[in-house]
Formats: C-alpha cells, structure tokens, sequence
C-alpha cells in the first residue's frame, strides 16, 4: 500500500466531520471517492497534506510510504507535498498567480524542488507542457489568457512535474466544460500511465468512475459505507446508500454494466 488511513476522525468545534474513517491505496491505483456534497470528501483528502485550518482536530494515522504523515513537521511535510504528494483542485484559478507567466510558476517550482540550472528548468518546463499537449508558446502567457480547461491541463503538468508517487485530485473537471473535462482527465490518465503514480480522486462523477477508477469508497456522513473494486462495486453494490446513488446516476439508467462504453 503506498497510502493507508486509519480511524481518521475530524472534527470541529461543534460536530463530527470524519468518523473513523479508513482506507487503503495500492501502488499505481486510481482510488475514486464518491460521495454527497458536504460527506467529509474534500475535509479527509486534504489532512493527508496538512492542509486542514487549525480549527479542525484530527485523531488517526496516515501512513505514506511507511511514514506517520500526522507525526511530519511542517517544514517535513512541504517537502512530502509537492515532491512525492501532489494535489490538483477544482479552483484552477486559484493555483496561479494571477501577475505571473505560466512559465514562471514552473520555474519557481523547480528552483525551489531541485537542483537543476536555468536552461535545464526551461527545457523541462517546455517538455511538462508538450506531455499535456500545450504549446511552447503557453510558456511566456499570463494565467488569464488561458481556457480554464488549459490552466488545468497546466495544473496536471504541474502537479506531475516532479514525478509524485501520489496524485490527490479533487473535483478537478467540475468547473469545466465537458470536452474540457474530458481531455483533462484522459491527460491525467495518460500520465498515470506513464508515471505509474496512485490518484485519490475525488468526484460526483459517476461516468469518471466507470471509466478510470480500479477500486472506490462511498462516502456518506463523514463514514465510508462501501469500499471495494470498480466492477464489484458497479455491478453488485452491497450497502443501500451506494444502490440509490447508482441507480439515480444517469449513466447508469439502462442497465449499462461497469465495463462496458456507451456506443
Ligand atoms: N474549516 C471548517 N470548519 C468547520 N467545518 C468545516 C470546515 N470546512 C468544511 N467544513 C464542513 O465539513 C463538512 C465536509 O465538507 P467537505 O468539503 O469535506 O465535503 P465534500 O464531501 O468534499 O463536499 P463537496 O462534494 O461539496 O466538495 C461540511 O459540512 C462542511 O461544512
């Protein structure tokens, strides 16, 4: 397992978040959470970084690569993030600045991730860009004078650049079109590939599920009440929470099965 989570429990001043929650992410999987609105999703992703406000407690263990995360400083836990831990989100606007060229924010971060020299650092920021099939040209752009559905393609390039062993992609097609969407998500699948890198991914989606993940957990309440292979799932949910979330997914109205594409 390169990530697992145990008794995870999150909470608030005034309610429980997260109950007790744990799971597993196998080397090179594409973990979906599916899940309501409000179910904790966004709040348990983002404790693995460290990223929760203050305000919120925390109880459990998460174990990347044999390391207590919770345990990690925040000087140790920048280094995990970014360079073995990445995070996509749904806000694409918010991870650029807004004054800076595209080109810079790749710069930046190599200078501050690796040793590499000016010309190495451009050469590199150029290929990152080629492999989610943007121009050289986006290189010398301001984040406004791209479509939301490039700057998150910008975000992949960015997210995969140090080659991370995790990907944690939350919600990172909602604020797009669906060709958009599409493209970004078989981008991020093409880099999956070719990175061999886990994602935990975050959707409504249940078509992006179908397509791309190999295991998932149902999120309700802040609990998972389902957890377990794609077809399995899909085909024969067991819990009466993931039967009604199936059978209300419009892709999912005539009985198509998990494996099979709509034609
Ligand atoms: N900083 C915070 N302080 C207190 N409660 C919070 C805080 N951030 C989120 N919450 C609450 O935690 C719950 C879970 O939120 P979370 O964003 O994880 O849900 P989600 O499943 O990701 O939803 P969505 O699919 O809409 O993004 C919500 O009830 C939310 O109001």
């Amino acid at each position: 397992m390169i990530l697992s989570l145990e008794g995870m429990t999150i909470r608030s001043e005034s309610k429980i978040i997260v109950d007790q929650v744990s799971l597993s992410i196998r080397e090179g999987d594409w973990f979906a959470l599916v899940g309501a609105s409000g179910s904790g999703k966004s709040i348990l992703s983002q404790s693995i970084g460290q990223l929760l406000p203050s305000q919120l407690q925390i109880e459990g263990s998460i174990t990347f690569k044999e390391q207590d995360l919770l345990k990690l400083s925040a000087k140790e836990i920048r280094k995990v993030r970014g360079k073995k831990i990445a995070y996509i989100f749904q806000d694409y606007q918010g991870s650029f600045t807004p004054f800076r060229k595209i080109g810079q924010h790749f710069d930046e971060y190599l200078r501050v991730h690796t040793q590499s020299a000016k010309r190495t650092r451009y050469e590199q920021a150029i290929e990152a860009l080629e492999s989610v099939g943007l121009a050289e040209d986006l290189y010398h752009r301001y984040p406004f004078q791209l479509s939301g559905g490039q700057l998150q393609r910008v975000a992949i390039a960015l997210a995969l650049l140090l080659s991370p062993d995790l990907v944690i992609a939350d919600e990172i097609t909602t604020a797009l079109d669906s060709v958009s969407g599409h493209r970004v998500l078989e981008m991020l699948a093409k880099k999956q590939k070719e990175t061999g890198c886990s994602i935990l991914f975050i959707t409504h989606d249940w078509r992006h599920v179908r397509r791309y993940a190999d295991r998932l957990a149902i999120m309700k309440d802040g609990s998972i009440v389902e957890t377990g292979g794609k077809h399995r799932i899909l085909d024969h949910p067991q819990h009466e929470y993931t039967k009604q979330l199936i059978k209300t997914a419009p892709i999912f109205e005539k009985g198509l099965r998990s494996g099979l594409d709509r034609s």
